[in-house]
């Protein structure tokens, strides 16, 4: 198997209608392992290329769209939902900007969340050293309205990654955090996905704090009311 874990090209997703905004990959790509950073100004469509990758927003035109050694272009072309909503769950992890929890039910149970959706047999051992590593063990039993933001970011890195998915999509993760906490919170979440393994692509304005952590940079190229990336 290549390691090769995304890879797209000539793609081209339209939103608002023929005068709306358009998004073009010309190409893009990330191995296992390999953090990207994706950077740009506001509205030039960063969310948009993320959602794209993450198998949520079709693409007007797919080109060529491969995800963990599936066929995604194929996937849209069929309009196989059913095997996209497969490949979403099992190959890729959210992180968003506020954590995304569920609510109504504790830190321990959203952190398992992903396994139990996708019927995973409990893994205490990497369960364990997700919770370790990302200091959640006196909160597993509070709700997240209990904690504190960073507190959810952490919480949000670890069910992000308990189903070890090969991707991980993180948006403007630190957006709510100060520099101190972001500065943690970025580094936990790319610490434990390189010891994973684990691609990454975060969104960030803050290229000054991703370049810390020696992500590759794609920058958003605007003109006009459509956005070229390439990287
Ligand atoms: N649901 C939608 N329908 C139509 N156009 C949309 C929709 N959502 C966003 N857009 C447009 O797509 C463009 C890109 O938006 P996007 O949110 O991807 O940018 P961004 O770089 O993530 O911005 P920010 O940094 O401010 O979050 C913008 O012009 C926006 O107005």
């Amino acid at each position: 198997m290549t390691d090769r874990l995304l890879d797209i090209s000539d793609l081209v997703c339209q939103r608002g209608g023929a005068e709306g905004f358009a998004l073009a990959i010309d190409a893009l790509s990330v191995h296992r392992g390999e953090a990207v950073g994706i950077t740009g100004p506001s509205g030039s469509g960063k969310s948009t290329l993320l959602d794209v990758v993450g198998l949520v927003l079709r693409p007007s035109r797919p080109g060529r769209f491969t995800l963990a050694g599936s066929d995604v272009a194929a996937l849209w072309a069929g309009g196989r939902q059913t095997d996209l909503a497969r490949l979403r769950a099992q190959s890729i992890g959210y992180v968003l900007q506020t954590g995304g929890l569920l609510p109504f039910i504790t830190v321990l149970d959203n952190i398992r969340l992903s396994r139990d959706l996708l019927g995973l047999p409990a893994d205490p051992n990497g369960e364990k050293r997700l919770i370790d590593a990302l200091g959640l063990g006196g909160l597993l039993h509070k709700k997240p309205a209990m904690l504190s933001i960073g507190e959810r970011q952490r919480v949000a890195i670890a069910r992000a990654l308990a189903h070890r998915p090969p991707l991980v999509l993180a948006d403007e993760p630190t957006a709510s955090l100060d520099p101190t906490h972001a500065a943690a919170v970025m580094h936990l979440l790319l610490a434990l996905a390189a010891e994973l393994g684990l691609g990454v692509v975060v969104v960030s304005h803050d290229w000054d704090l991703l370049s810390r952590f020696g992500l590759r940079r794609v920058e958003a190229q605007p003109g006009g009311n459509q956005t070229r990336f390439a990287g």
